[in-house]
């Protein structure tokens, strides 16, 4: 019935260790030195996750860094250059588990040149204050949640 449980007991799956594809994101602040506001971007596809808010980012390329993919797909999705700051730590070397194929490693960062526009795969940005409350009034992908909850107390907590 469950076509995960069953590739996983033929031997299918990627080994948990080592998730296939590596997904980086940005958590985009108002300010790194003084940060108010999230920018969350609303996902336009694939029809599973459009209509979810998110981490703007994307796969990483096979032989490209993650920050220079990050910034790469910045430019591409939103128009936008980025200073980058500290990692949001997550539990594995690569970063945040997505689901059983994919993780997503995540930075801190702050627009330093243009001005954030949804060009592609997002048809709506928002500038959310990073409260718990207010976070959590977006229907975020749920593989966020734990990312989210991270970067609000890490932010609550002064950096
Ligand atoms: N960018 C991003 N992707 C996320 C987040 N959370 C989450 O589960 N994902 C998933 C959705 C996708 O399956 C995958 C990232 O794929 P993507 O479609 O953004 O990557 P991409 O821009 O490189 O697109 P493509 O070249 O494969 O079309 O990670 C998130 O916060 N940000």
């Amino acid at each position: 019935m469950h076509s995960q449980e069953n590739s996983s007991q033929a031997g299918t799956a990627a080994p948990r260790s080592s998730p296939g594809v590596q997904v980086v994101g940005a958590a985009i602040l108002d300010s790194l030195a003084r940060p108010s506001k999230l920018l969350a971007a609303r996902r336009s596809a694939p029809e599973a996750l459009a209509g979810l808010w998110e981490f703007p980012g994307g796969k990483v390329k096979p032989g490209e860094g993650c920050t220079k993919a990050l910034h790469r797909e910045l430019a591409e999705e939103l128009g936008i250059r980025v200073e980058l700051g500290a990692e949001v730590p997550g539990p594995s070397e690569q970063g945040w588990p997505l689901n059983r194929t994919a993780a997503m490693r995540v930075w801190l960062a702050e627009v330093t040149d243009g001005t954030p526009e949804p060009l592609e795969d997002h048809d709506e940005l928002r500038w959310v204050d990073l409260t718990e409350n207010a976070l959590m009034e977006l229907p975020w992908i749920p593989a966020d949640l734990p990312i989210v909850t991270a970067l609000q107390q890490t932010v609550a907590a002064g950096l």
